[in-house]
């Protein structure tokens, strides 16, 4: 009875322990919108102060060379800015390899906002003249500038696939999608891949249309718009639940 007793205690106090710890980001801080995304993490993790990611200290870094992409990193955003320019630091940092590297070990958690999506992807269409390289991970086509200039950028309700969220319910519901000379998937090329954000939008032929706007295939999120330009944290706080899940699981 004693025996018992005492196992269930160590067995209680071990569920405890793998549920709670250090949730190291990292996010690439070369240009672009990295410092809101810092923003946007710290108040997710605010707002969750009631549940099981309280239980969490966050540590967010500045990912900006080699050194920085250290084995203690859980989680890494990619934010939204150039994807040309970020690319063509990347390798001559020589970040591109290590980047991949660190992905690929326990399937890091990554999440690829906008140009961040674009590094992430398999295959772009529309690329800069001579091609531009990519971390790649993710596989989908997607179509960079896909609704045109930088005058054409726009605000619109991006439909999220239910249970994508935290504290959804059933029913698919909806966010507001910042679009900044923005891409969209125009396929996705392996059936991991789960499409989690549309967007119904009329085009210059005056049909309306609708595009995938946001993927997840296995620990790798990406979104073609910019929740850290928002308020709203819902993005941000499903990227850590990501980590936090991926973390406990190892
Ligand atoms: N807001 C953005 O991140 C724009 C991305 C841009 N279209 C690119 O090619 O990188």
């Amino acid at each position: 009875m004693e025996l018992w007793g005492l196992s269930t205690c160590i067995g209680t106090l071990l569920a405890a322990m793998s549920n709670s710890g250090k949730l190291r980001i990292g996010i690439l801080g070369i240009q672009g919108a990295f410092q809101e995304h810092k923003v946007a993490l710290l108040k997710a993790h605010e707002a969750a102060k009631c549940d099981d990611l309280s239980n969490w200290t966050l540590d967010i870094v500045d990912v900006r060379s080699r050194g920085d992409v250290t084995d203690d990193l859980d989680g890494l955003i990619l934010p939204g800015g150039e994807s040309t320019t970020m690319s063509l630091f990347l390798k001559r940092e020589g970040l591109d390899t290590v980047l991949r590297e660190w992905m690929a070990k326990r399937r890091r958690v990554t999440w690829g906002t906008c140009a961040g999506m674009i590094l992430l992807a398999e295959n772009i269409e529309h690329q800069k003249e001579g091609g531009q390289s990519q971390l790649g991970g993710l596989h989908v086509t997607v179509s960079r500038n896909y609704f045109g200039r930088q005058v054409d950028s726009f605000e619109a309700d991006v439909t999220v696939s239910s249970n994508t969220l935290t504290g959804s319910c059933e029913d698919d519901e909806t966010c507001r999608g910042v679009f900044i000379r923005a891409p969209a998937v125009i396929s996705v090329d392996d059936p991991r891949v789960k499409v989690i954000g549309s967007l119904t939008f009329t085009d210059r032929q005056q049909s309306v249309r609708s595009v995938i706007v946001a993927v997840q295939e296995e620990n790798i999120l990406a979104t073609a718009f910019h929740p850290e330009l928002t308020d709203d944290t819902r993005w941000h706080r499903h990227f850590l639940e990501m980590v936090k899940q991926n973390k406990t699981s190892i």
